[in-house]
């Protein structure tokens, strides 16, 4: 191809007179040099310009955010008339069974496809040492369960299972007496709670509470109850400790009662740690990996997609990022709207295919405009 048939394909903006006076810099230049690999050279050095429209800017993602990808948290708590909004997290309430269907009814108009459910026990005495509550058939979760599956056959219904909702000590499993996690004792609760979700009607069980070997345990459980094969077992593989989770402890009161859960939830720095876990619960029959928190583990939601190459990727925009981009917000410090999709796009070129975000209900309207 020649110069001149190279050039008269560029184009450039009217307004812009810096793109101009570059144009005519390369000209000149080549006018005098005129080689192909001076040329060339210049040319592919004009990365601007071919993106100042915003669908060519959208063209630059490899993936867009559609509803499909969204994931809505749910704080089910078992009070049935419960409406509660929760201070430290922005419009977002716990709500008992009677108050769930009219509130997704509209959400699910507008391309509302998938929820995760946490339920919350709020009744005195509701919490002992072994989680009881938490695979309840009375309880909150398993009776949501069975009415969204009844009211919205099309939603698909993701269930959390973790017991630190349900026991007094607020950990993630069963304790030895010195406090610490006995991992046989947790594994098998866990999974017969998965178990049990899985009977009422859920889609998807997800595991949050880290214990080793609850996805190996799970899977068998589920082959053994011959329901493998209906089942997504979702592992939130890399659950990062941290200081992002401190809304949700209010939501669900779930705020362990002593010590932390740095011994079963991996340290900020723990890239190797992470890589492993992910590559583990794989191994262990995982059918969708989880990166939480997602904006600050971008990395990780790189890894998790590349050991991961064949499955689906989840991120969880957890509720302290959220709560920072709405005080952001509010303090003046940018556009909401605007934050949520930068935020978002960061998510998905990691690698994510899924968000569970308590923006949802904002995009499926941003998205519908
Ligand atoms: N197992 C679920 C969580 O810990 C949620 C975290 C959050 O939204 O802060
Ligand atoms: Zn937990
Ligand atoms: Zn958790």
């Amino acid at each position: 191809m020649s110069f001149s048939s190279l050039v008269s394909n560029l184009t450039f903006r009217d307004s812009d007179p810096e793109d101009r006076s570059q144009f005519s810099r390369s000209r000149s230049f080549a006018s005098t040099a005129a080689t192909s690999v001076s040329i060339s050279g210049d040319i592919s050095s004009q990365l601007h310009g071919g993106y100042s429209h915003p669908l060519a800017r959208s063209w630059q993602a490899e993936r867009q955010l559609t509803k499909s990808m969204l994931i809505y948290p749910l704080f089910i708590s078992d009070q049935p008339d419960e409406e509660t909004s929760i201070p430290s997290l922005p419009n977002q309430y716990r709500r008992g069974i009677n108050k769930i269907i009219p509130f997704l009814e509209p959400l699910i108009q507008k391309g509302l496809q998938s929820v995760i459910l946490f339920g919350v026990p709020l009744a005195p005495g509701s919490k002992d040492a072994h989680g009881t509550a938490a695979d309840d058939p009375q309880g909150p979760v398993i009776q949501t369960i069975r009415l969204l599956r009844a009211r919205f056959p099309q939603l698909f219904i993701v269930a959390d299972v973790c017991l630190c909702e349900y026991t007094s000590h607020g950990h993630c499993g069963i304790l030895r007496e010195d406090g610490s996690l006995n991992n046989q004792l947790s594994v098998d609760r866990i999974s017969d709670v998965a178990i049990s979700y899985a009977y009422a009607g859920a889609h998807c069980v997800a595991p949050s509470d880290m214990n080793d070997g609850r996805i190996r345990a799970i899977k068998l459980k589920l082959i053994e109850a011959g329901i493998a094969h209906k089942i997504v077992l979702m592992s939130y593989s890399a659950k990062f400790s941290g200081c992002l989770y401190g809304p949700f402890r209010d939501a669900a009161g779930s705020c362990p009662s002593f010590g932390d859960r740095k011994c079963y939830q991996l340290p900020p720095g723990g890239r190797g740690l992470a890589r492993r876990a992910i590559a583990r619960d794989i191994q262990e029959g995982a059918d969708i990996i989880m990166v939480k928190p997602a904006s600050s583990y971008l990395d990780i939601i790189s890894d998790a997609k590349n050991i991961g190459k064949d499955m689906p990727v989840a991120a969880y925009q957890v509720s302290g990022e959220f709560a920072m981009i709405h005080a952001a917000a509010k303090a003046g410090v940018f556009d909401m709207k605007a934050m949520a999709f930068e935020a978002m796009e960061g998510i998905l070129r990691a690698g994510a295919t899924i968000v569970i975000s308590y923006f949802t209900p904002e995009f499926l309207d941003w998205l519908s405009h």
